[in-house]
């Protein structure tokens, strides 16, 4: 016998026999000793106990003490059990009761039946599907496993008919195609496991198979009782005390090792615990779906079942449904690419025809008509007067016009000196001058007020530097004036060139205060000097600026003036063409008038404005053909849509001509011309900077530095040049921007041909291998790009942002 602690251990939690076999058979090899392993207690207990039993029978049985300790032993000295287990043994039975269903039924006979008739007993109900689906889902196979309760609720005949989808019949998606519904494949053989084939399942058979041999041997009456026993074996039992009234001995196979010395059960019919698998015994109502094409296809070890759902679950797609799909040949005929070829073939060299136009809208033929009109140039076509422009001129009694520009070094005093000159002028009035006074202040910079009257760009103004070519205009008696002002910063020089380019002379203004006229040689003083000069000016008034800050001492004015003539001199000016004029910008002093300082009464000579009226004005090439440098483009006007302004250098225009833009090489009508005041003319001459409107061009044909000729004498583009030049700097083959006017290239000297004398232009050197500062040279230029070139003009070399030089274009 085992001992007590195993004893208590064994009863407390219902096993598994599977799992009660390997725990014990553990056990007993530990506990496994000599003679019966009762103690003195034990068997004291026993034999108190089978005293007890004898009396309780009564007599009516005549049972060995073996027999009752058996009993005894089985059912852990409980007496009461031990009767009832001993009377219920060995009380004479009665023959089976051919209505077995009057007899109370075990709910593992509920299942048993159901398995052996193959019909439920009870109303179909929601569990019932559940349970079988379940089943059906989980282990795939049809065993007899014990279902929880709710799960062995009775099966009617109807349900046995009852598909799965008759089940949802009532649901929104009922009405699926049989063939789109979800499948499960039962599987072609049994599956190891719990459900599948466990040592239960098997016990389970087994049991059913010797059910079925007792009753056919007409002893059926303990079936339901050892079915209830069985069932409660698989389950959790929680309470001992319970009674059992038809509890039968529980089957041990604790009882049978061949050490015990405990008297043997009776054998117990469970002797083989690993059947075969044997075939389910219930049969549940088959409720599956037809496998899915997918299922079968990934589930199926069939072939032919595979062929079968494949076949059973394809359908054509919905297009291929129509006869049309199906009996068309999409390679039948030529390709969409082949009828378009051969159709563009066949139409090659046919006229169109008239395309048969939609009836349109009134909406659709007004835009069309709104759209049309503005693609119409109703411009009236400009008719020519055919003048003779040189007569013109000189019948017109016209004043001379004279261009200048102002240069020198950074905040000289230049916008401020022509601010003063275009007030004293009368250009400007008091209340615009007070106006600007007032913003400057606003700014800070008040003593600038003057200088904004050509600096008019917020940058400028916020910046207190010109920064692009400014023009304005003004008038003496004998002559019509136009100012360009340009940047004194190294940065804008080439502005700079580009003002100096339409200039007949040059006004260089110079800071007299101490330190600012030395600090302005080293700067821009001399570098614009020479690219004037350089640009053709021959004359040049020195304007001696800001003569206040020095008392307006003469000392300074003649130190300034001696030093100034030597450099200029230096650089081709004659002296005849040089004038030097100690003004005051800001306060007023010797631009219009003499001024009334005290100091100043030492200087005799002209004022600003006579010194400017002193110049006379180049010889004008008025009969040459056209050529005018193109300074701006303007666009947007909707009565003249593209205009331009720029100096004429050559030639004259008149309403009605035609002209060439170089290098665009695009042609324009003169529709109007505008003079630098503004005023409605028929014509302009070279020196003017006039306002031409034209027509029938394309604004991105014209840009800065463009040249508009004469298109039967057009400007030459040229790759390659040979020019005289003046050197600022070293000049070695390498490298250089190259510009003409505000056009501008890279370009290359390739060849020093010779360096030339000053005055008789004669060589003095050839082929030298350096150009040195102040020297004149012949150099040879090839550019990356074609420019408007030609003999006589000017053009200017810089490189890494200095001038190196500048020159005159010889072939
Ligand atoms: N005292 C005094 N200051 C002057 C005179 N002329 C100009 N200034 C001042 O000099 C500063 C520069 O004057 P601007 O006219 O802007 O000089 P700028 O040469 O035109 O300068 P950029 O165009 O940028 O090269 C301003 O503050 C002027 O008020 C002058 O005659 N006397």
């Amino acid at each position: 016998m085992p001992p007590k602690s195993g004893h208590h251990r064994a009863k407390n939690v219902g096993y598994d026999d599977d799992d009660m076999y390997g725990e014990e058979e553990d056990y007993y090899e530990e506990e496994g000793g000599e003679g019966d392993g009762m103690t003195e207690e034990d068997k004291e207990q026993m034999a108190a106990a089978t005293l007890q039993v004898k009396e309780a029978l009564f007599g009516d049985l005549r049972l060995t003490d073996k027999e009752i300790q058996e009993a005894l032993w089985h059912y852990y000295y409980d007496v009461e059990k031990s009767v009832i287990y001993l009377k219920n043994k060995h009380t004479p039975k009665e023959p089976a009761q051919p209505k077995q269903s009057q007899k109370p039924v075990s709910r593992f006979d509920q299942a048993a039946g159901a398995a052996d008739t193959g019909a439920p007993t009870g109303k179909h109900s929601l569990h019932d599907i559940q349970s079988t689906t379940l089943c059906a889902a989980l282990s795939l196979n049809r065993v007899d496993v014990p279902y929880p309760e709710p799960l062995l609720a009775p099966l009617s005949m109807e349900s046995l008919s009852t598909k799965t989808s008759n089940f949802f019949w009532d649901t929104p998606w009922g009405g699926i195609d049989r063939n789109r519904m979800g499948v499960i494949m039962e599987p072609t053989r049994l599956r190891g496991g719990l459900l599948g084939g466990s040592k239960l399942a098997a016990l389970a058979a087994k049991r059913k198979q010797k059910q079925q041999e007792q009753a056919s041997n007409g002893d059926g009456t303990s079936n339901a009782d050892k079915a209830v026993a069985l069932l409660d074996r698989l389950s959790v039992k929680g309470d001992r005390s319970a009674p059992a009234v038809a509890e039968a001995p529980k089957p041990s196979v604790r009882y049978q090792r061949k050490k015990s010395p405990s008297p043997k059960p009776e054998p117990e019919p469970e002797e083989d615990p690993e059947p075969e698998p044997v075939k389910p015994l219930i049969e549940f109502p088959d409720l599956r779906a037809e496998p899915s094409t997918f299922a079968a296809t990934l589930c199926s070890d069939d072939p032919a079942q595979k062929r079968k759902m494949v076949t059973f679950a394809s359908f054509d797609v919905p297009y291929s449904t129509q006869s049309k799909f199906r009996m068309s040949n999409p390679w039948d005929g030529p390709s969409p690419d082949d009828v378009v070829q051969e159709a563009q073939k066949r139409g090659a060299g046919r006229t169109p025809k008239a395309k048969k136009t939609p009836k349109k809208t009134n909406g659709e033929a007004l835009a069309e008509s709104v759209e049309k009109l503005s693609f119409v140039d109703d411009t009236p076509k400009v008719k020519s007067k055919n003048l003779n422009v040189e007569q013109e001129y000189a019948q017109s009694g016209l004043k001379r016009m004279l261009n200048f520009v102002v240069i020198g070094h950074v905040d000289h005093g230049k916008s401020t000196l022509m601010g003063r000159l275009l007030y004293n002028m009368k250009v400007i009035d008091q209340r615009s001058v007070d106006k600007l006074r007032k913003e400057a202040e606003n700014l800070g910079k008040s003593s600038f007020a003057l200088a904004w009257v050509m600096d008019q760009t917020s940058e400028e103004r916020s910046r207190g530097v010109t920064v692009d070519i400014a023009t304005n205009n003004f008038e003496t008696e004998k002559t019509r004036f136009t100012i360009l002002d340009a940047p004194g910063h190294r940065d804008f020089i080439p502005n700079m060139i580009a003002g100096a380019s339409q200039a007949d002379f040059a006004v260089l203004v110079i800071d007299a205060s101490t330190n600012s006229f030395e600090s302005g040689l080293k700067g821009q003083t001399k570098e614009h000097a020479l690219l004037v000069r350089s640009m053709g000016v021959q004359r040049i008034i020195v304007a001696v600026n800001k003569m206040d800050t020095v008392a307006w001492s003469p000392q300074r004015f003649n130190e300034i003036s001696s030093q100034m003539t030597e450099f200029l001199v230096s650089a081709s000016f004659s002296p005849k063409q040089i004038t030097f004029v100690p003004v005051a910008g800001l306060t007023g002093g010797n631009v219009t008038s003499h001024t009334e300082d005290p100091e100043a009464t030492w200087y005799t000579g002209p004022t600003l404005v006579a010194a400017l009226d002193a110049s006379e004005p180049a010889k004008r090439p008025i009969d040459k053909p056209l050529r005018l440098t193109i300074a701006d483009v303007f666009r947007g006007s909707i009565i003249n849509p593209v205009s331009i302004s720029g100096r004429i250098d050559a030639g004259n225009v008149q309403v009605g001509d035609v002209v060439l833009a170089m290098p665009s090489n695009q042609r324009a009508t003169i529709k109007a011309i505008e003079s630098e005041t503004g005023e409605p003319g028929d014509w302009a001459v070279a020196g003017q900077i006039p306002v031409l409107h034209l027509q029938g061009i394309d604004p991105v044909h014209l840009r800065l530095g463009d040249i508009l000729c004469d298109p039967t004498q057009p400007v030459r583009l040229v790759r390659s040049f040979t020019a005289k030049i003046l050197a600022f700097e070293h000049v070695l083959p390498s490298t250089v921007d190259v510009f003409r006017g505000r056009l501008q290239a890279v370009g290359r000297i390739v060849k020093l041909s010779a360096v030339l004398n000053k005055s008789t232009a004669e060589v003095v050197r050839k082929r030298p291998r350096i150009v040195k500062p102040g020297e004149v040279a012949r150099v040879v230029v090839e550019l990356e790009r074609e420019l408007p070139l030609e003999v006589g003009v000017r053009v200017v070399f810089r490189e890494g942002g200095k001038t190196v030089a500048a020159g005159l274009l010889e072939g």
